[in-house]
């Protein structure tokens, strides 16, 4: 078996921290890997990757992302940090003498692919989001290419933009039956399974949003919810309903998802990506927080494919979510045609004689 060493980033919330796990997960499957994982100290990869991958050394970097906007004279400080931080990452990444570096984008990966350069060490990127990140644009010119999701990123790379391959977003690969996942929820298998979730650090919007859902149904209607609230919600609130299973986070969800009947979610790009590879139906409810109103992109890529309904969240009311659920169960998956699998696309990209 072919050997190799790969240099990793990616992180802070699940968004870049499990389409950088699903790719080394397959490289670790295929070939023998040694990975050397940069992350955000504290934060979720910093706190699952040893547990998530094998032959993983993680080196935690004490970082934070510019503040907005850019001006802020704070930033001077953080900036230095990143300076201070990338001396460190260029010392490891030498003596790790790695055959490539794969990263998804955040600030993150500033100090790291900035190191990789200087070192020479072949870059991939990979963008998520329909909308690409600042991190992704900046460093696009010291990348070897940059795997994107969605076609109408490319050009938003300008000059760079012949480094795109479209390949979609990875996801993890998916392990449980339904019947298991029946049985660890204490369901009824005959009856409609609905995930919610706000993204990899839950929603208060949706909470509530589906809180008032949960008071107004009973356990008659036939749903049942696993809902994943994110950290500090109260949880009580939840347990009052026999038809719906709470947690504030469920490291495997994609299991979950994968075998839903619908799930009801933020417009997050990797929460997107899961319900297009596991052909889910969905409803979306886009954060109206996010940069430039990316998660809305997202959410309308799913509506395209006929896998989903977005809702703004000013339109969101029970009795709308309600009859978007009905309507959802109602209506026949729609296969999303993907020729091939993102993960498997993006692997065989790394390896390509032209990449080296
Ligand atoms: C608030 C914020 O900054 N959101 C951004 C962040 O989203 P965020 O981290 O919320 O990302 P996504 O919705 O894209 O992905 C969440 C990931 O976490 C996983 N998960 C979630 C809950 C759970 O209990 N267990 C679990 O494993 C999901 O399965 C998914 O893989 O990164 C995304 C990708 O760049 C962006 O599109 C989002 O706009």
């Amino acid at each position: 078996m072919a050997k190799y060493r790969v240099v990793l980033c990616g992180g802070g919330t699940g968004g870049h921290y499990y389409p950088v796990l699903s790719v080394a997960q397959r490289l670790a499957e295929e070939y023998e890997t040694e990975f050397l994982y940069f992350t955000i100290a504290g934060r979720l990869d910093d706190e699952r990757v040893e547990m998530d991958l094998p032959n993983v050394r993680k080196i935690p970097l004490k970082l934070k992302g510019l503040l907005r906007p850019i001006y802020n004279p704070k930033n001077i400080g953080i900036i230095l940090e990143h300076l201070e931080q990338m001396r460190l990452v260029k010392e490891e990444i030498s003596k790790f003498k790695p055959d490539f570096l794969f990263s998804s984008g955040g600030y993150v990966s500033f100090p790291v692919v900035l190191a990789a350069k200087k070192l020479d060490i072949p870059i991939f990127l990979h963008e998520q989001n329909a909308l690409p990140g600042i991190a992704n644009k900046r460093l696009a010119k010291y990348a070897t290419k940059v795997f994107i999701s969605f076609e109408e990123s490319a050009s938003r790379f300008g000059k760079y933009a012949y480094k795109t391959c479209l390949t979609g977003n990875p996801v993890r690969k998916v392990s449980m039956s339904r019947e298991e996942i029946f049985n660890t929820l204490e369901f009824d298998p005959t009856k409609p399974f609905i995930v919610v979730m706000g993204g990899s650090q839950g929603s208060d919007f949706i909470n509530e949003k589906m809180l008032q859902l949960y008071s107004s149904i009973c356990d008659d209607d036939g749903y049942q919810f696993l809902h994943v609230t994110g950290k500090g919600s109260n949880m009580e609130d939840f347990r009052k309903y026999p038809f719906v299973r709470v947690f504030e986070y469920i490291p495997n969800i994609h299991e979950y998802m994968a075998k839903a009947d619908l799930v009801i979610s933020r417009g997050g790009a990797t929460s997107v990506a899961e319900i297009m590879n596991y052909r889910r139906k969905a409803i979306i409810i886009p954060w109206s927080g996010a940069a430039e109103n990316h998660q809305y992109y997202n959410a309308v890529s799913l509506e395209k494919v006929g896998l989903g309904y977005v809702i703004l969240e000013n339109a969101v009311t029970p009795e709308l979510l309600l009859s978007r659920i009905r309507d959802s169960l109602r209506k026949k998956t729609v296969v999303v045609p993907y020729e091939k699998e993102p993960v498997e696309l993006i692997v065989e990209n790394l390896f390509r004689e032209e990449s080296r």
